[in-house]
């Protein structure tokens, strides 16, 4: 049966970096690209970066199996490659979030190809969360607003299969390997109610969003 990995986590968890030491091992996952019509943050971005114009157009096209705004910016999956891939054979990697993944569960190319969607959060506490985004070089207003983001994610992590929390980055990647080689591995426990209060304490708010 042919599969969809869905990782989504909170921005800074580091789901790019699992994914990127997820790939070197495992050349039969094939990591979809997003578009988008934000601006690149570093060298090793891995988005093909397009205006809002064409994004837009795209959209309309219907191009994207899934997509979703995300703070000021658009990103979505283009469907032509991800269907083709699956044809292939390949395993499918798609780094999205929540509202994406729902999109994908309800897709109707995916469910008529009897696509099996295995889907992963990341997680952190919310310090290590903001001392990530910190140590990446994300200023405070990016900051604060992804924070504010993560903040509500939380609220949705039940309806993911596993949760990860990414502490040692190569024993987050061992235990994502053996959650898709199907291998009997339990979801880590996080506190949602917990992180929603430690945001709050920590953005000095009252959490309103
Ligand atoms: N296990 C880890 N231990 C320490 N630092 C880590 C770990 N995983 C990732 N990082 C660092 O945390 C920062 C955020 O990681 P990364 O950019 O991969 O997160 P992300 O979830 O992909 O974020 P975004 O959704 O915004 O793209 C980076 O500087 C990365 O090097
Ligand atoms: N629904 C989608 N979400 C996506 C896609 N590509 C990335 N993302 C998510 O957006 C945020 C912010 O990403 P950043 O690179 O600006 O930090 C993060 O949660 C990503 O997982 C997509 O194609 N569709």
């Amino acid at each position: 049966m042919s599969r969809i990995i869905v990782v989504s986590g909170f921005s800074g968890s580091g789901k790019g970096s699992i994914i990127e030491k997820l790939l070197e091992n495992n050349v039969d996952i094939w990591l979809s690209v997003s578009d988008t019509d934000r601006e690149r943050r570093n060298a090793t971005d891995r988005y093909t970066f397009i205006t809002s114009d064409e994004f837009q157009s795209n959209l309309k096209k219907g191009s994207y199996i899934e997509y979703n705004r995300y703070g000021n910016h658009f990103y979505g999956s283009p469907r032509k490659p991800i269907l083709e891939k699956i044809k292939s054979g390949y395993t499918v990697l798609l780094e999205i979030d929540i509202w994406g993944k729902r999109q994908i569960e309800q897709d109707l190319d995916l469910k008529r190809l009897e696509v099996e969607i295995i889907s992963v959060f990341v997680a952190i506490d919310a310090n290590t969360l903001k001392s990530r985004l910190l140590g990446r070089g994300d200023c405070e207003n990016e900051i604060q607003k992804r924070m504010q983001i993560a903040r509500e994610e939380a609220r949705c992590i039940g309806e993911y299969d596993y949760v990860l929390i990414n502490y040692e980055l190569s024993d987050t990647v061992r235990r994502l390997e053996s959650m898709i080689c199907g291998k009997s591995i339990s979801s880590d426990d996080f506190d949602s109610d917990l992180f929603r209060e430690e945001i709050v304490a920590l953005l000095g708010n009252d959490g309103k969003e």
